[in-house]
C-alpha cells in the first residue's frame, strides 16, 4: 500500500515570484525509509509541509495537484485527523519540547494524556519507548538540561511512542556531532523495523546510503532523480544536483580513475571494506 502520494504537486508561497515545488509526483510505500535529498533552496522542507498537512492548511499560496495520506485526499482531511496519521521531528529539538514536563518520562507521557489514553496503558508505552530508544537514563532529567543530540532523541520518542504511521523527519541530525547521529539514526531505524513509514531529508549520505531504501533527489521544486540508493548514488548525475557523494563511494570513483576497479561502486564503507578486501585477495 502506499502511504503517501502525491499527483503533479505545484506550490508557490504567498507572495513568492518562484514555485518551491514544480509537478511533483511520486509514492512512498507502507514501512519504506524515504530519504528527500537536495541543494538548500530545492523544497525538502516545503514538500515535509506539504506531506503533514501544514500546506495548505496552515501556509497559504496557491497549491495545485493531489497529495493522498494512507489515500485519502489531504484536501478533505481534518488537520487533527492527519496528526494520527503523521508524526514529525525538525532540525532543532529545543523546539519541540513541550515546555510544560518537568521529566522526560512526563515529556513522553504528555502527547498521550492529551489524546485521553489510560494511565496504565501510557505507563506501559513511555516504559517501552524509552526501553527502546535505550534513553532510560534521561527519564527523570529535564528535557531542557539534556544535550542537543539527547533531545533530539527525545523527540523522536516522543513521536514513537504516538503511535503515526508517516514519520517526517527534517535534518535531525543537522546540529549534532557523529556519535549522536549516529544514535539518531538507530532510533529512526528502530522506526522503520517497527513497521513505520519514513519520510527523512538529511544531508549525511553515509547515513542515508546505509539506511535508505528509496532515495529522490530535488532540484528547484523539481524530481530530478529517484530510485535505490545504488541506483541514486552512483548515478552521474547525482553530483550535478549539488548533493554531496558518501566518502567510499568517491574512494572507488578515485581508485578507478588510477586503473584500479573494484567492481560496482561502493555506496557504503562496509561494501568498500569488503571490495577492497577482494580485491586483494583477502
Ligand atoms: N515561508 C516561505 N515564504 C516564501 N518562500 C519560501 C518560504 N519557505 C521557503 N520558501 C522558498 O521556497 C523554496 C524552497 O524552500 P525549502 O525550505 O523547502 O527548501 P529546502 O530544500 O528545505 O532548503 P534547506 O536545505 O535550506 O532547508 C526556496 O526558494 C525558499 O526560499
Amino acid at each position: 500500500m502506499d502511504r503517501v502520494v502525491l499527483n503533479h504537486v505545484t506550490y508557490r508561497y504567498p507572495i513568492a515570484e518562484e514555485n518551491a515545488l514544480n509537478d511533483v509526483s511520486l509514492r512512498i510505500k507502507e514501512g519504506e525509509f524515504c530519504s528527500i535529498i537536495g541543494a538548500n533552496g530545492s523544497g525538502k522542507t516545503t514538500l515535509c509541509n506539504v506531506i503533514r498537512g501544514f500546506i495548505p492548511k496552515f501556509y497559504q499560496g496557491d497549491l495545485e495537484g493531489q497529495v493522498l495520506i494512507n489515500g485519502r485526499d489531504i484536501a478533505q482531511v481534518e488537520l487533527g485527523s492527519l496528526a494520527t496519521e503523521v508524526g514529525f521531528v525538525f532540525q532543532n529539538p529545543f523546539t519541540q519540547i513541550s515546555g510544560i514536563a518537568n521529566t522526560v518520562y512526563e515529556e513522553l507521557a504528555f502527547g498521550l494524556e492529551n489524546m485521553g489514553v489510560e494511565p496504565d496503558v501510557i505507563r506501559r508505552r513511555v516504559e517501552d519507548v524509552l526501553r527502546l530508544t535505550k534513553t532510560e537514563a534521561f527519564r527523570d532529567r529535564n528535557p531542557y538540561q539534556l544535550s542537543g543530540g539527547q533531545q533530539q532523541r527525545i523527540a523522536l520518542a516522543a513521536i514513537l511512542i504516538m503511535e503515526q504511521d508517516i514519520m517526517v523527519i527534517d535534518e535531525p541530525t543537522s546540529q549534532l556531532d557523529p556519535q549522536s547521529t549516529d544514535d539518531v539514526f538507530e532510533v529512526i531505524k528502530l522506526m522503520k523495523d517497527m513497521g513505520r513509514t519514513i519520510v527523512l531529508v538529511e544531508h549525511k549520505m553515509e547515513q542515508i546510503a546505509r539506511y535508505s531504501d528509496h532515495i529522490i533527489v530535488l532540484d528547484q521544486g523539481r524530481v530530478v532523480l529517484e530510485g535505490t540508493p545504488r541506483e541514486v548514488i552512483t548515478n552521474p548525475d547525482c553530483a550535478k544536483y549539488h548533493t554531496r557523494l558518501p566518502q567510499c563511494t568517491n574512494i572507488g570513483l578515485g581508485l578507478k580513475k588510477r586503473g584500479v576497479d573494484l567492481g560496482e561502486l561502493p555506496i557504503t564503507t562496509d561494501e568498500a571494506v569488503g571490495q577492497i578486501c577482494t580485491y586483494m585477495g583477502r
